[in-house]
């Protein structure tokens, strides 16, 4: 039974890696993750500069995963495309290079240095970048993502994945793939965390982060039905080529299954990997191969995409 997926011109050993975020900030981490069975690793999206974030509290777990306004804390561009032109490839294990520029042109100015850079993988533009002041963040923005996109390929020739925020509307749907199907995107990964949810102390009759007035990005069991459904409608709409990695609500082999199921080429795992630790990617691997070999599958192609729906 094998584990291994593709992107693009990209093999990875075994489909599990960690999501951009948590415990991804410092080489050490980032090198536990490379030593551990994921089949590579993905760093903390960086800023053209290094950034110490928002006050704490900023993350929060509860019993359905977790609420965090962390506000970018990351040692900046340079210190991850160093550690990702050191380790990209190293047996066998691929390097996602995350960025989210605070604005449009950081992003631009990120992507022109991973373009001389000698680094060779795979970079992931995180487009819940902000956008102009009073409007919602890009990837909200079909307009500006069609705008950053024009401007990226007109230089960036390496291989680019978009993180997407989560979609709720079939024409949110339509209106995201529309701009997408227009680019040589070589993958999408969905869904970064659902925007601005609120989790209350009712004890202390308080909110539980600082940031924000407790508004924050969820994760966990809270987002998992939404990351299915936003898997599975790219997925419908979407080119073949354009591949897609899926992410939120991961916590089991049952879980993986079920992104697979809906089209994903890979899945990346945050809020658990934060509770758990690089133990998490063995575990569900095991979790995966049992219930591959229960139905019979011996690749992820036999069942990649092949939800059923009741006729
Ligand atoms: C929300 C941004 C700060 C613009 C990007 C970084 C980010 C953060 C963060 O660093 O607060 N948290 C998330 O759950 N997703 C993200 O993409």
């Amino acid at each position: 039974i094998s584990l291994a997926s593709q992107i693009g011109d990209y093999k990875f050993d075994n489909l599990l890696l960690n999501a951009a975020g948590i415990r991804c900030a410092t080489t050490e981490e980032l090198d536990k993750i490379l030593d551990s069975d994921a089949g590579g690793c993905v760093t903390k999206s960086a800023t053209p500069e290094p950034r110490k974030g928002n006050e704490s509290p900023r993350m929060k777990a509860t019993s359905m995963g977790c609420i965090n306004s962390m506000g970018l804390p990351n040692h900046g561009l340079d210190y991850y495309l160093k550690f990702a032109e050191a380790n990209q490839g190293k047996n066998g294990k691929q390097v996602i290079l995350s960025i989210a520029g605070l604005s449009i042109d950081q992003n631009i100015e990120m992507l022109k240095k991973i373009q001389a850079s000698s680094f060779a993988g795979l970079t992931e533009l995180n487009l819940s970048c902000p956008n102009i002041a009073g409007k919602s963040q890009v990837g909200y923005d079909f307009e500006a993502v069609r705008d950053v996109l024009t401007s990226a390929f007109s230089f960036f020739k390496k291989p680019l994945g978009l993180k997407l925020p989560p979609y709720f509307d079939f024409n949110q749907f339509d209106g995201i793939a529309e701009v997408l199907n227009d680019f040589p995107v070589t993958y999408i990964n969905v869904i970064n965390s659902i925007g601005n949810g609120l989790v209350v102390d009712p004890e202390t009759e308080s909110v539980v982060i600082k940031p924000k007035g407790g508004f924050g990005g969820l994760g966990g069991d809270y987002v998992k039905p939404t990351a299915l459904a936003n898997v599975r409608a790219l997925r419908q709409r979407l080119r073949p080529e354009i591949s897609i990695i899926g992410t939120g609500g991961i916590k089991s082999g049952k879980d993986v299954f079920e992104h697979v199921l809906c089209g994903a080429n890979l899945v990346q795992i945050g809020t658990a990997f934060g509770f758990d630790g690089t133990p998490i990617f063995e575990r569900i691997s095991k979790e995966l191969t049992a219930i591959m070999e229960k139905k019979g599958y011996k690749t992820l192609d036999e069942f990649r995409g092949k939800l059923k729906t009741i006729e």
